[in-house]
């Protein structure tokens, strides 16, 4: 009888590891059927379309879109990364433009989970537009794909050199009733023949043969003529790791490339990123209109109560966000709290007669990958409209805050940090939550995506500003500040401190009476001038 090849090893241990699983209470089979069921599983993205568009698709050869995997060790090569946090790794690579993260979820000779697999989905599951994750597995059995859509897979790979056909077709068939294409993998004519016969819509050849180990960077080049014309993203995988492995797959029409160990060892996965497929560092392709905006604050001046200040506010040049107070035990006659359809009507009759509002809108220029709260900050900077009424709402309930929201017709809502996080999702317009930055900010859900578009820090009297900078340093992802709006009590001299090292992205100036922070309107002058001269 012959050694067993690695392939033969892993399949027959995966066999062993999935006959385990779908006996063990809790996640047997018709365990995994019932929570699918319950709609437990995250919502999916196409692997086709997500594959078919890359940072760089303006160029007469498109570059090839980026399959980045987290590989702790391999059979081959033993422990590569062995302590890598998956998340934090896939949150690297989707910021430096992965279409797909690949998580091996094989743990006996690559120390990867499902654990794996559902952290890196949750890792990126609030960018603007989240690379598909790869459940990059030995798959045998539809107990496995089941699982993969359940902790957040996009899609699957199916190796055809380690699955009679039928087999093959039947999972095949199965990913896709689960709304998963799955990536095909082949290693020579054959096997391509048979991915092809059966229906595949992405293709990946594999330049490792899994049977010796042998890689053989021709094995792509050899097969490309076979795809030729035919709908089928091409994805070459294994063994590439140099800008020259990149650019003659990319001549030969090869789409995609998947990279383990190369990003893996990589010390700056970014820089290297970008490198080997030849994109442009992210700030070089931002607009000039986008980096200005960028650079100067928006002034939010807020504290208003009253129908016919607001009104008057909201002609005055320059002022980008109006806060409107809405306190529910401090209620007065003409207050907007009271008569907030008087407020919605005079509002309309304004908005139709000033041009700003019917301005053409513009969209972002930039969709490089950003985190949550930087693509939150670049949306609200691509709105024409000017000024945003911003809701500030005290002591209300949900209902309350969203029947206000709509019959102001609000742009943004303010929220203290004491309201339960869980409302943001109801109301209808982004949340910006307001933290005081005299508290201990360390375990506040300061940034925590998906739920507040926005972080106003209110600064107290007499503090200096190291709270603030201190969240502002920690940042909502590595590399990327996390950005705040600055309010409460500010002084000519540290809002200039404030705007030369953290640089918040908008000023609060608040105008409201009998609160600690209100300021005497020659004071709020000053502060203007020194956000309007940033
Ligand atoms: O990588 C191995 O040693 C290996 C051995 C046996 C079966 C599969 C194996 N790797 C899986 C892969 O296909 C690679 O992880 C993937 O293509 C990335 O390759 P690389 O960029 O060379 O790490």
């Amino acid at each position: 009888m012959s050694t067993p090849t690695i392939l033969e090893k892993i399949y027959a241990q995966r066999a062993k590891d999935v006959e385990l699983a779908k006996s063990t209470p809790g996640t047997t089979p018709a365990d995994i059927a019932a929570l699918l069921a319950s709609h437990l599983a995250p919502p999916l993205i196409p692997l086709v379309s997500r594959l078919a568009r890359n940072p760089s698709t303006d160029g007469n050869t498109p570059s090839p879109s980026l399959m980045a995997e987290i590989k702790r060790a391999s059979p081959s090569k033993g422990p590569i990364a062995p302590n890598a946090n998956a998340a934090a790794q896939a949150l690297t690579y989707a910021l430096a433009g992965a279409s797909v993260i690949s998580v091996l979820t094989e743990p006996t000779w690559f120390l990867g989970s499902l654990l794996d697999l559902r952290l890196v989905r949750q890792a990126i599951d609030t960018l603007p537009d989240r690379p598909a994750v790869l459940r990059k597995e030995f798959i045998l059995d539809e107990y496995q794909i089941a699982e993969a859509r359940l902790h957040g897979a996009d899609t699957i790979l199916l190796i055809v050199a380690m699955l009679p056909v039928e087999r093959l077709r039947a999972l095949y068939t199965y990913s896709l009733s689960l709304g998963m294409e799955p990536l095909v993998e082949v290693n020579n004519a054959t096997e391509m023949q048979t991915a092809l016969d059966l229906g595949a819509k992405v293709i990946g050849v594999n330049n490792r043969n899994l049977h010796d180990f042998n890689v053989d960077m021709s094995t792509t080049s050899r097969l490309v003529d076979m795809v030729k014309d035919r709908d089928v993203i091409l994805c070459s995988l294994s063994g590439i790791s140099t800008p020259a492995d990149v650019q003659l797959y990319q001549a030969q029409g090869v789409r995609a490339v998947l990279i383990g160990e190369a990003l893996m060892r990589a010390p700056f996965p970014s820089t290297f990123i970008r490198e080997l497929l030849n994109w442009p560092s992210p700030s070089s392709s931002s607009s000039p209109q986008d980096s200005d905006e960028h650079e100067k604050p928006l002034l939010m001046i807020s504290g208003i109560t009253i129908i016919e200040e607001a009104i008057s506010f909201i002609s005055e040049e320059g002022v980008d966000m109006l806060g409107l107070v809405f306190d529910a035990q401090n209620q007065n006659e003409d207050s907007i709290i009271d008569e907030p359809n008087d407020f919605a009507r005079n509002l309309a009759i304004y908005r139709r007669s000033d041009p700003r509002y019917f301005a053409p809108r513009t969209f972002p220029p930039s969709s490089d990958p950003a985190p949550w709260f930087a693509a939150q900050k670049r949306n609200l900077l691509a709105t024409a409209v000017r000024p945003l009424l911003v809701g500030i709402f005290r002591n209300h309930t949900l209902p309350e805050i969203i029947h206000t929201t709509a019959a102001v017709k609000l742009d943004l809502v303010v929220l203290d940090d004491s309201v339960p996080l869980g409302w943001i999702k109801h109301i209808p317009v982004p949340v910006i939550r307001r933290f005081r930055a005299g508290t201990d900010l360390r375990n506040a859900e300061i940034a925590l995506p998906g739920l507040h578009s926005f972080v106003l820090l209110e600064q107290e009297k007499g503090k200096d500003l190291s709270a603030v900078v201190d969240v502002v340093g920690r940042g909502e992802a590595p590399g990327w500040p996390m950005p705040v709006i600055l309010g409460g009590a500010l002084t000519e001299e540290s809002l200039k401190e404030a705007l030369g090292t953290i640089r918040p992205w908008a000023v609060e100036i608040s105008i409201e009476e009998g609160v600690e922070e209100s300021m005497s309107p020659s004071e709020m002058q000053k502060l203007i001038k020194v956000v309007k001269r940033a």
